[in-house]
Formats: C-alpha cells, structure tokens, sequence
C-alpha cells in the first residue's frame, strides 16, 4: 500500500523518497495521534507555514558558528520579530503553540524569554491572588516584564528547606527585607536571570517575627523599567558558558536587605496580615506546584528533545549508503543493518511512549490546578507529584542514552555540529538536573512507593491510589503469546517485588536500630531500583491504552509494531529482576528476543515516515544531516565553507606562530 504523503517530493534524495513511498500510513494522521488532537496538529502546521513567509525568521547563519553574545543577540531579535507577529501566529496565551512558536523559530540553545512562558507566568497563574493576577499577569502575558524563576542558590539546589535567602517581614512598614547573607545564598542557575529579566519569582524563607516559615514565592523587580539597570540592593549578573543552553543567560542574584511592599508575597494560597500574622496554606508543599508543572511537562518535551535526535538519524540513515549486504553492486543504506536499528527503534518506540505520558501528565496538571484554585481541593498534589518525580527521572536518563546512540548511528557526521546532535543532547541532560536531581526525585517517588507497600503490609489495600493497586497483585504463571497484558502482569511482578524487597531493607535497618533517615540512604540505591521499575510500568501502560485508543487503523497497525517492539525492549531490559526471582523463564527470554528482533524488520519500512510524522521543519532541525530533502553531501560542504576558519587562506595563528616555528627548525 502506498500513501500519497505530503513529505514526498521528486526533488528529493530518491533513497528518502523510496522510505517515504514505503509508508503504510498517512503522516498527518500520525501526527494528530502525537499532538493529541487533530486541531492542534492543523494548528502546527499552519504555525510553520506562516512563519516560512516571515524572512527576519529564515536563520542565517549556523548558530554552531556564533559567538555567545551573538547566540544571545540572535535569540532577542528573533524575539522581537515573532512579538510584533504575535498575534497574527498564534492564539494568544495558548501555551502549547507560544511553546511550538519558541521551538520552531529560536530552536534549542534558550533564550531570554524561556523561563518567562515556562515558570514565571504559570507561578502568577497558580500562586498570585485574583488582585496581583491583575496587577502583573497582564503584563507578562504582554511582555511589557521578563520574569524568570530565581530558587536555586550556589550552595542549595535539592534541599530547599535549607535555602539561604531571606524575606524578613517588617511590620511597621509593611513590607519584606530581601536579604542575601552568606555567599552560598546567592541564587544561582536560574535560566534568563543573568541579564534579560527585569522581574523575578524569588523563593526566599518567610520570617516573621524571628519564626522561619520555609520557602515562599515572591515577585521581585529586579532592573528599573526604563534604563534595565540593575535596582539599588541588587547584585545581578550572567555565571557564564555551560554544556550547552548558551543562548540563555543563567544568573546569579543577591539582596543588601532590599525591601518590597507586603502584597509582593504571592498571596493565593497563603497570607501574611499587615500585623505579621501568617495564613498557612491547605497543603505544605503548595508553593511548590511550578515545578510541579515543568515536570508534568517533561516527557512530552524530553519525547521531543529525544524526536528531533531520531529524526536527524534515521533520516541520515537511509541516505548514508557503506557496505553490502546480497547485492554487491550496490552498497546498502546503514539503516537496513539489525545493529542499526537495534541502536535507533527501541528509542523511537520510547520517544511515542513518553509523548503519550506527556498528553497525560500534562492534562493532570492542568485539573490539579483547577481543582486547587477552584475548589481549595489538594488532593491529587501527592499522586501527581509523586508520578511526575519518577517520571522526570527515568525519561530524561533515556533520552540522553536515545540522543547519544542517535549521535553514533550517524557515524563521524554525527559528531560535527552540522549534525546539531551534540546540542540536542546537551540540553535535553540539562533535565536529568534541572527541576530536581534525578536520583533525589526517584527517590521523592520511592516515598510514596515504600508508603503503599507499608499500607498492604499493614493490611489496608483499599487506601491504595489506583497506580499502586499493582502491588496487590499475587503471582501467577504468564503465557506471554496472549499479548499485552501478558507483559503487563510480569512487569508489574517484577516492580512489585523489588518494592517489597526495598521497604524490607529499610525496615530490617530501622530493626537493627538505624534511624529512619539513616535506614533510607542504606537502602536508597534499592529505592530507586523500585522507583524506576514503577515508572517504567506507568509508561508501558500508557503506551498501551493509547494504542488501543485509536480509530485509524494504520495508524494503530504501525503504532501496535511498535508498541510491540517497546514491550519486549523493555522486558529484556529488566529480564535480570525476572529471571533472579523465578517470574521468567530462559524460554520465555528466547520468545521475547525473537520477538523483538521481528519487531525490528516489521518496523523498518515505516521508520522515516514515523519520525517524518513529528513534521519539524528544517528551520527548527537546524541540522545538515536530518535535512527532509535528504541532500546531505553537498550541504555537508557548504556548511563546512560557511566556517569562520575558511574564510581567509592563511590565518593569523599560522603567520604569528606555525611558520616562525617551521622556519626556526629548519636552522
Ligand atoms: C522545562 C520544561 C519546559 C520546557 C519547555 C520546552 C520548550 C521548548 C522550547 C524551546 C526549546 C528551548 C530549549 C529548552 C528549554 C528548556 C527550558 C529549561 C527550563 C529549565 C527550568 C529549570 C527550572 C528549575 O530547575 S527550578 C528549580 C528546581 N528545583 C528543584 O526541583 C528542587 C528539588 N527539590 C525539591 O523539590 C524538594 O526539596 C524536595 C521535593 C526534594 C523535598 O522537599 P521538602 O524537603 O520540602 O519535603 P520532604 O522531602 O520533607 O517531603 C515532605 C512531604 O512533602 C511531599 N512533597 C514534596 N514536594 C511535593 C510537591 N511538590 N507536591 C506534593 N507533595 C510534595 C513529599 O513527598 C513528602 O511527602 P510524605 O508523604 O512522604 O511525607
Ligand atoms: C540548565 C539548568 C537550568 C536551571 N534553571 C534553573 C532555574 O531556572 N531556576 C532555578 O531556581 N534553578 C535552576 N537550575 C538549578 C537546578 O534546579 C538545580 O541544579 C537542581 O535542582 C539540582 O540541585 P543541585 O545543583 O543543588 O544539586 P545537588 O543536590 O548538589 O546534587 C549533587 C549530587 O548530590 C546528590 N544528592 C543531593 N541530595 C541528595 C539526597 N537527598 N539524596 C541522595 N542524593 C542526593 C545528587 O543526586 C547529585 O548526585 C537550573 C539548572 C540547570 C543545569
């Protein structure tokens, strides 16, 4: 069967469009399937197109060739471009296109405005009072303020119950005294702070009366609105170069007891009375909920970061020709080579698994803030924050281990930036960091793990939330033939044991007279063992309900190969628990590995077109080997003619030094 896709074209490289005439489904159906509706995957499109007529926003130059400040002063610019078109790109305040808008147009190194839509409006959204939401969410939903989300401090990151800031109340003059004692109080990290913001949500510790309160959101003006010069009491500036992300400007910030007015606290869940008595809000960690949201987005964006590495690499892939295999008048593409694709499918199976989560996780988040807001309602915070914990952590680990493998199944091209691999990979690790260290979220996860395990221990079932009703579960014997739910059932045997196996640890140690504290870091790396195995369970049953969601039926033959595929990888990952507690047998092992290597041949003709369906444009690629045309040679080279080095014969360095060298030794 052959679909009439709308990414063929007979200028292309003839090996892509063979991939592409190959197809046994339609691209634009996949992609309502990856972007959650058909609306908004119409929306995309439309977005791209119109931003294809604007010529201030066709790239100019490789930013591989830029300078930081020039990557900066790039990204601003195209700023100011895509803020005068606004309007007419996108709706308004609709997060999901400003997000695609951003993706599309500035591509992955940051830019000034990256914390502004991603933390800085959504904390005015969820912390701000309907009274402040009036006074500066219009503002920054207009861009008349850059915000960013200044937390971290160069001494604390993960413990933010020790961090040093200090929001001092004053009674008499009703107002917060800013203050910044020790160095390792300085805030540190926070993205677009250094330079571009002129406001921040600065999470200092609440003091009133001498009595800590922990951690409170406030807005800050940090620079004065006309002259963006930093405000008397405030040290501001940029902590320089990182892995990748220049082009956004991470800072660092300090008060000299710098005052803001009371009503600078943000006010919605908790109060500070002009007497200093203190409101507390309906649950502790309320403050909290922005990163919350961000890691609620993390596997859609993690799914992403992971989408455009494969797309570069399995299009490269059927364009790179080396070797034979039958035929020896023809080399063959490398992506008919099992290593390869071994190396690149599973990762495609786990860039839909996580989007899928993303679809979900992030529509959580969106009903927790409404019930909150609304309704005062916190009950869903600790299964939310508990699933986005463990899911940050396991999808950012593999997509810097799906990006990495992409980057080697491009051979030595995917090692020169012209691949644009590299800084895919540097920002999409950034995740296993930013919005808490992974380990430290596994182990927020394996909290509430070692909790429901207490709670069957302790005979009480039926108080367990639905995602741990698994733990229940007796063993049985599993015909891994019937499908699915066959895998389903050993996964959640094998995440159920070593849960139980990891509280036993911790319980033996508090036996033996640890302290709880002491316990848990004896058992931590157990733990999280038990919090990735979890999770794992959490994405394949995503997976699998997503699947069995669709309508179109070749859409939902070729997402089933590769769900397919999913669920054997990930059983043969795991097998050592498996096979360790008698839940598998080695025959079983035997069935799964065939299975996965047919998986891998039924995948092969529809694998362009599955990453094609992602339908990122060139523009936002920004990558010589993912080119949809596929004419990677000739754009190899003039790329390569574009470098700053080859733009002059001799360079200086070789006058100043090479050659006096070369002449010294020749006496
Ligand atoms: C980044 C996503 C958006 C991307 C948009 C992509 C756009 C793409 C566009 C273009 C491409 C451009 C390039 C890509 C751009 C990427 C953007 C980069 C953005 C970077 C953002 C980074 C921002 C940050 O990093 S902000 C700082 C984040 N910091 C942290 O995460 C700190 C981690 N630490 C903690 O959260 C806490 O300290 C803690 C949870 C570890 C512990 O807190 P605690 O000490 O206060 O609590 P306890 O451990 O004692 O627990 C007590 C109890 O409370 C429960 N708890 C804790 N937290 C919560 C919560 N949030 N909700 C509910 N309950 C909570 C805890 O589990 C305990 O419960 P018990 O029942 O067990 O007692
Ligand atoms: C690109 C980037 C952008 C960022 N943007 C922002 C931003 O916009 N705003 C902001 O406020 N911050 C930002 N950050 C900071 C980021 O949120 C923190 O770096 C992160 O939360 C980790 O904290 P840390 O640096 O203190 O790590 P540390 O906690 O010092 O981690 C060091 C090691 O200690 C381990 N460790 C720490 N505590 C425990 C524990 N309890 N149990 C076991 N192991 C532990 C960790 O696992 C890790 O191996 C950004 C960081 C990066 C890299």
């Amino acid at each position: 069967m052959s679909f009439l896709n709308k990414e063929i074209c007979d200028g292309d490289n003839p090996d892509l469009t063979e991939e592409r005439r190959t197809a046994t489904f339609d691209t634009d159906r996949m992609a309502q399937v990856i972007y959650g509706s058909e609306k908004f995957a119409a929306r995309r499109r439309q977005i791209t197109k119109s931003i294809s007529r604007i010529p201030a926003l066709q790239d100019t130059k490789p930013l591989a060739f830029m300078t930081r400040e020039e990557k900066i002063t790039e990204a601003c610019r195209e700023l100011d471009v895509l803020s005068d078109h606004w309007e007419q790109l996108i709706y308004v305040n609709d997060e999901e296109e400003a997000l695609h808008l951003h993706r599309e147009v500035i591509g992955m190194e940051g830019h000034p405005f990256a914390l502004h839509e991603t933390m800085f409006i959504p904390t005015l959204v969820s912390q701000a009072s309907d009274e402040q939401q009036e006074k500066w969410l219009g503002r920054a939903r207009k861009r008349e303020i850059i915000g960013c989300y200044a937390q971290t401090e160069l001494g604390h990151g993960s413990n933010l119950r020790k961090l040093e800031t200090t929001a001092t109340y004053s009674p008499s003059t009703q107002e917060f005294i800013l203050h910044t004692p020790t160095i390792t109080a300085l805030k540190w990290w926070p993205g677009a702070l250094g330079k571009s913001s002129n406001y921040a949500i600065v999470m200092a510790d609440l003091v009133i009366k001498n009595k800590s309160y922990g951690p409170h959101p406030f807005i800050v003006q940090l620079r004065d609105e006309k002259t963006h010069q930093p405000l008397p009491g405030i040290t501001v500036g940029d902590i320089g170069p990182k892995m990748a992300f220049n082009g956004a400007d991470n800072g660092f910030l300090g008060f000299d007891h710098f005052r803001i007015p009371r009503g600078n606290l943000l006010m919605r869940h908790n109060r500070v009375e002009p007497d200093g008595s203190y409101l507390k809000p309906p649950h502790a960690k309320i403050g909290y909920s922005s990163m919350v949201k961000v890691r609620s987005r993390m596997a859609m964006d993690q799914g992403l970061f992971m989408a455009q590495a494969l797309v570069i690499a399995v299009r490269y892939s059927a364009v790179r020709r080396q070797g034979f295999l039958e035929d020896k008048s023809q080399e063959v593409k490398v992506l008919d080579y099992q290593t390869q694709q071994h190396r690149l499918f599973p990762s495609i199976a786990r860039v839909y698994a996580f989007i899928f989560c993303g679809l979900e996780t992030i529509q959580l988040y969106e009903k927790l803030i409404l019930d909150v807001n609304k309704n005062g309602d916190t009950s869903g915070m600790a299964d939310l924050h508990s699933l986005t914990s463990g899911l940050k952590s396991v999808v950012t680990h593999f997509t810097g281990q799906g990006i990495e493998q992409a980057r080697m199944a491009c051979g030595g091209h995917g090692y020169s930036m012209a691949s644009y691999i590299s800084e895919i990979y540097g920002v999409a690790v950034a995740g296993c960091t930013y919005e808490g260290e992974n380990m430290v979220m596994l182990l927020q996860c394996a909290r509430a793990l070692v909790k429901a395990v207490e709670l069957v221990e302790e005979g009480h079932p039926e108080k367990l939330s639905p995602m741990m009703a698994y733990l229940t579960k007796p063993s049985v014997t599993v015909d891994l033939t019937v499908g699915p739910e066959a895998y389903v059932k050993i996964f959640q045997l094998i995440a159920k044991k070593q849960a139980f196996k990891a509280t036993e640890q911790l319980h033996k140690f508090m036996v033996a007279g640890d302290s709880r504290d002491v316990a848990w870091n004896k058992s931590a790396v157990e733990l999280t063992k038990a919090s990735r195995l979890h999770t794992r369970l959490y994405i394949l049953k995503t997976f699998i309900r997503r699947v069995e969601s669709i309508t179109d039926i070749s859409v939902k033959a070729a997402l089933t190969d590769l769900l397919n595929l999913h669920l054997n990888y990930e059983l043969l990952d795991v097998a050592s628990y498996a096979l360790a507690d008698g839940i598998m047998s080695s025959t079983q092992m035997d069935f799964i590995k065939n299975q996965l290597y047919s998986s891998l041949e039924k995948i092969r003709p529809n694998a362009v077109s599955l990453m094609d369906s992602f339908q990122f444009s060139d523009l936002q690629l920004r990558s010589v080997l993912g080119r949809r045309d596929g004419h990677v040679y000739q754009n190899l080279f003039e790329w390569a003619k574009s470098s700053p080095l080859n733009q002059s014969e001799v360079l200086p360095s070789v006058t100043q030094y090479l050659k006096p060298m070369m002449e010294k030794s020749k006496l």
